[in-house]
């Protein structure tokens, strides 16, 4: 299986992922709460929310026309040492109330207490250093210091579509897996 794209987590893509990888990518359940066992607290750090423009990879899984500003979240969730997950979430405007008064608490707290919030697809895939979801994780690394210039590590991530039943509200959560977390150990 080519995981260069973006493949459904389903049983045949699972059995070909090495164990350590699929543990972490096909987590049904919340990420954050599978973070909490390696950690007292889990940190989380909001790099930026607000209005943008969506890349056309995630435009296309939102099923939004490329050009129209949508709402973004961009976090980093921390391991016992560093950094593990950055993850970005995109919404059209008018699903921006659901995580209006998120603050510094992990969507999880939401995506999986809202019986109303169904995940459409989970889908994995091993980044291409041309995607736009790869050049933003390793901007970020670079940033923080965690990876020297020439460095390009191979990063594993996982995307999930949410969307509100009855509703047109929904949101699109992709999450990089980064150098320390222990799918690569
Ligand atoms: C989606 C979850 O929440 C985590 C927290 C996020 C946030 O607060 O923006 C985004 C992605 C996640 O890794 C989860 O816990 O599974």
């Amino acid at each position: 299986m080519n995981f260069n794209n973006w493949q459904n987590a389903d049983d045949t893509a699972i059995k070909e992922l090495p164990f350590h990888v699929a543990e972490w990518l096909a987590e049904f359940g919340s990420l954050t709460e599978k973070l909490s066992r390696y950690v007292d607290q889990v940190k989380l750090d909001v790099l930026c929310e607000g209005a943008d423009i969506l890349t056309a990879e995630e435009a296309s899984a939102l099923k939004v026309s490329g050009d129209v500003t949508c709402q973004v979240r961009e976090v980093v969730l921390y391991g016992p040492q560093s950094p593990w997950i950055y993850a970005r979430t995109s919404m059209p405007l008018t699903s921006k109330h659901l995580i209006e008064k998120l603050g510094s608490k992990p969507l999880g707290s939401i995506l999986f207490t809202d019986e109303e919030l169904r995940r459409q697809f989970l889908q994995v895939c091993q980044l291409q250093e041309t995607s736009q979801l790869y050049k933003s994780a390793i901007r970020y690394l670079k940033n923080e210091n965690l990876l020297v210039d020439s460095e390009k590590p191979k990063l594993w991530a996982r995307r999930s579509l949410w969307k509100k039943k009855d509703k047109d509200d929904g949101m699109l959560v992709c999450e990089v897996f980064l150098p320390d977390a222990p799918l690569y150990r």
